[in-house]
């Protein structure tokens, strides 16, 4: 049953969304809105005022690998099972692939591996054949980014199979929002984002690892998966054990420790960044990402997140320098715009004439 939950909370408290149960694991505030801008596309607003601390979003990842150093020793492996997601702890159950294909892939419980059998059996062959090639001549970066792609295919699979939407269960009042795979076709980023460079080596990755064929049967064309590769790239989401975003005051900062995964949500994408943000975001226990307000959000008002620790970057040039290299947007926020030096035409401007100019 779909039902309204304030979870207005000190910001200090950790994100809970108990209320909100395991068989609608999506939701969204009835006051969360979509629209779009002429410059940043589309984009969160509120129709009414929110108050500090509610929670505004919940939604499941479409696909998340896990991001950890030593995969067989780390205590920070997630369960494979996408709907799960928990800490798979090294000394507990953990499962691994019976087919052996990588030491990343693990399940916390003998139930989760046998419910995510379809959707794992669509990448073991792949990660077989190609993991630790990609991984020795590529880097852990290319090799997650790509991982990122295949799990993108395998859930796009299993949702045709299943005739309903991955993230379907979201709340009624989000019309304007798409889920699923159409959630992740309606994406940002093409080829035009990126530099000729960067498209001609993905271009290559493609040609060499995602082409559709027995290894990777997911029926689309290159020029598809090239254009997923350029959507992922502009909307996934570093998963981080703390809370990303301003807290009560900017200067109570705290960073907010050691990536353990990455993902990509269809609607979390919508939030443009700001440096000055109203939202704070955090995943949950189960990979969700959990949106909330970090101050009162005024009736329509823009909601935005942070796309990077702004401890990490503080001054005007280091934060859009930080963007451009790594979104390629220069940002526009409020911030920004009102750190931007003052032109000198623009004093000039501002002065009065006097008598004799
Ligand atoms: C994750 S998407 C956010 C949703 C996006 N606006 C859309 O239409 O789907 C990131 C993209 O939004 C735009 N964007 C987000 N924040 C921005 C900002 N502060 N200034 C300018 N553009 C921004 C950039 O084009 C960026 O590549």
């Amino acid at each position: 049953m779909s039902e309204v939950v304030y979870l207005t909370i000190e910001s200090s408290t950790p994100i809970r969304v108990d209320a909100i149960s395991q068989a609608q694991p999506d939701w969204i505030h009835p006051h969360l809105i979509q629209s779009a801008d002429p410059v940043k596309g589309r984009q969160f607003r509120v129709s009414s005022l929110v108050p500090k601390g509610a929670c505004l979003l919940v939604d499941r990842p479409y696909a998340i690998i896990p991001v950890v150093d030593e995969p067989q020793s780390s205590d920070n492996l997630i369960c494979s099972n996408p709907a799960c997601n928990n800490r798979a702890v090294k000394h507990a159950e953990r499962l691994s692939c019976p087919n052996v294909c990588i030491p990343d892939v693990a399940w916390c419980s003998r139930t989760c591996q046998d419910t995510d059998k379809l959707r794992h059996d669509f990448e073991c062959s792949w990660l077989k054949r190609y993991a630790s090639s990609i991984r020795a001549k590529r880097g852990e970066y290319d090799f997650g980014m790509l991982w990122v792609i295949v799990r993108l295919l395998a859930t796009r699979r299993i949702e045709m199979c299943d005739s309903a939407p991955i993230n379907s269960a979201i709340a009624p009042n989000c019309q304007q929002s798409i889920y699923g795979w159409q959630g992740i076709e309606a994406l940002c980023g093409s080829s035009d984002t990126w530099s000729h460079d960067q498209v001609r080596s993905w271009t290559l990755l493609v040609k060499k690892y995602l082409q559709n064929g027995p290894v990777l049967p997911h029926g689309l064309p290159s020029e598809r998966i090239l254009h997923l590769i350029c959507q992922e790239e502009a909307n996934s989401f570093g998963l981080y054990p703390r809370e990303t975003g301003f807290t009560s005051r900017p200067e109570s900062l705290v960073d907010r420790g050691e990536q353990f995964a990455a993902s990509v949500y269809p609607t979390a994408a919508i939030a443009n960044h700001s440096c000055v943000p109203n939202i704070i975001h955090k995943p949950d226990e189960l990979g969700r990402m959990v949106f909330r307000a970090s101050r009162d959000i005024l009736a329509g008002e823009e909601c935005c997140i942070s796309y990077f620790d702004l401890t990490r970057f503080t001054d005007l040039e280091s934060r859009r320098e930080h963007l451009r290299k790594s979104f390629k947007f220069v940002c526009q926020c409020e911030r920004c715009i009102f750190d931007e030096p003052v032109k000198e035409t623009d004093t000039w401007d501002a002065m009065p004439l006097m008598d004799g100019f």
